[in-house]
């Protein structure tokens, strides 16, 4: 016995990318101490190397974590994405290995509506440009072109937990409120649903982006789907960098057809803060240029380096995959006097026969059972008397279909 499940202090984290102190005092509470952290993403080469002995890591947006860099990670048991998109790890190649992928979904949701909300007034006002002239020492009083926010139209492409949270918040200033999204959304308030992307570019005078990066969202603001933008129109984008075709929109802000836009995450970013940023956009005055901060305050990284420290915890402690972005999702009772087996296995068929064999012949007593599948896997989960584990464990990992296999106690 003993030899199977790994002792906490043996348990190694590997935290990347600054993610907030919070989430260490989380694990310690949790009994993890032994904690590898870094304030920025690593290269692929060093990644590799820091990874290798890793259990769980940690990263935000910048770190990718490619099939290639799975290869590496032979010890890692999870993911935490500090963060809410999951675009920059290979959740196919995550699955594959038996490793769920855990995001926060909610915690900087209303940093990021609150940054927009912040951008529409100051835009739909000719502020960044007036600023930036200002800093020059030129003096641009006029009300030409300036515009109270109340009465607009807010186009919101991607109605999810972002975009219903600035649609409230839009309406509360007055703003009309419409939005695209592939799937039927119940509004909030007096937002309406519109049936095509294309109704609603053309319909409105702020667009704001709130779509995960997907195939389908790849260059979705091209340079037609710009032209659709009315004149004088503005754009906002706070989703991802693939979103927009950025040469595209630089020419129409220089031919004015926009007339401004506020970007913050871009298809190419700096690695850290010491490198330098290239962009088209740099051009333009009346473009805010943000270095992807649409949710980093200070609130939203405390509570998303505690959520997503918990999710590792737990599934560490007793294999609760709640709101894994890649898993099947069991949510697992404590099992105290029983030691708990973990069996994650293609989804093909038979398997369940064949673990069902396991206990039949070896005559171990199953006092509790849990599964559950998604297209790729199958995660089960049984408790069983202590002593017989090690025999189980063993006959459950030799089952043809077994991606992985582990005991806790
Ligand atoms: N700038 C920043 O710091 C931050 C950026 N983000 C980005 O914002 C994205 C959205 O976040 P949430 O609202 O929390 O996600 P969410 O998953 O709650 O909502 C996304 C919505 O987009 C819709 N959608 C997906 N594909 C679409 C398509 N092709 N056309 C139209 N609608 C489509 C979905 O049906 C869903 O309603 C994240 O995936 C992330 O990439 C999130 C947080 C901070
Ligand atoms: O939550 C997200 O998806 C974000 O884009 C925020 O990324 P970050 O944690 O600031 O690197």
């Amino acid at each position: 016995m003993g030899s199977t499940s790994l002792q906490k202090r043996k348990i190694k984290f590997l935290l990347l990318e600054g993610v907030h102190p919070s989430a260490v005092e989380a694990l310690n509470a949790a009994g993890y101490n032994n904690i590898e952290q870094h304030p920025k993403a690593l290269p692929p080469e060093e990644l590799k190397t820091a990874i290798a002995d890793a259990h769980f890591v940690g990263i935000r947006s910048r770190t990718q974590l490619t099939d290639e860099i799975f290869e590496h990670a032979r010890k890692l048991v999870a993911v935490g994405c500090f963060c809410i998109g999951t675009n920059q790890v290979d959740l196919p190649a995550a699955t594959r290995r038996g490793i769920p992928v855990f995001n926060a979904p909610f915690s900087n949701t209303r940093s990021v509506a609150e940054l927009v909300i912040a951008e529409a007034i100051l835009l739909l006002r000719g502020i960044p440009a007036k600023n930036a002239a200002a800093h020059r020492g030129a003096w641009l009083k006029s009300a030409a072109n300036s515009y109270e926010i109340r009465g607009k139209r807010l186009g919101i492409v991607g109605y999810g937990n972002i975009g219903m949270q600035l649609g409230v918040i839009a309406e509360g200033l007055g703003m009309r409120v419409q939005f695209y999204d592939v799937v039927n959304k119940l509004p909030l308030g007096n937002a309406r649903q519109l049936g095509t992307l294309d109704a609603l570019l053309a319909s409105s005078d702020v667009v704001s982006l709130h779509v995960p990066e997907t195939p389908s969202t790849a260059n979705m603001l091209s340079a037609a789907r710009l032209d659709q933008m009315p004149a004088g129109s503005i754009l906002i984008n706070a989703s991802r960098g693939t979103v927009v075709d950025i040469d595209a929109l630089a020419e129409r802000l220089a031919s004015g057809h926009l007339a401004g836009a506020a970007i913050d995450v871009f298809p190419v970013e700096p690695r850290s803060n010491d490198d330098e940023f290239v962009s088209p956009l740099r051009a333009f005055d009346q473009a805010i240029l943000t270095p992807h901060i649409g949710g980093s305050t200070m609130e939203a990284q405390e509570n998303i380096g505690m959520e997503v420290a918990e999710k590792l915890s737990r599934y560490s402690d007793n294999g609760t995959t709640t709101s894994s972005v890649n898993f099947p999702e069991v949510a697992l009772p404590e099992h105290a006097g029983s030691h708990r087996l973990l069996h994650i296995h293609r989804n093909v068929p038979g398997v369940m026969g064949a673990i069902n064999q396991v206990f039949s012949d070896t005559g171990v007593n199953v006092s509790a059972q849990f599964l559950q599948t998604n297209d790729a896997i199958g995660y089960v989960v049984i408790d069983v008397d202590a002593e017989y584990s090690d025999v189980a464990l063993r006959a459950l990992a030799d089952i043809d279909a077994t991606i992985r296999s582990r005991v806790l106690f």
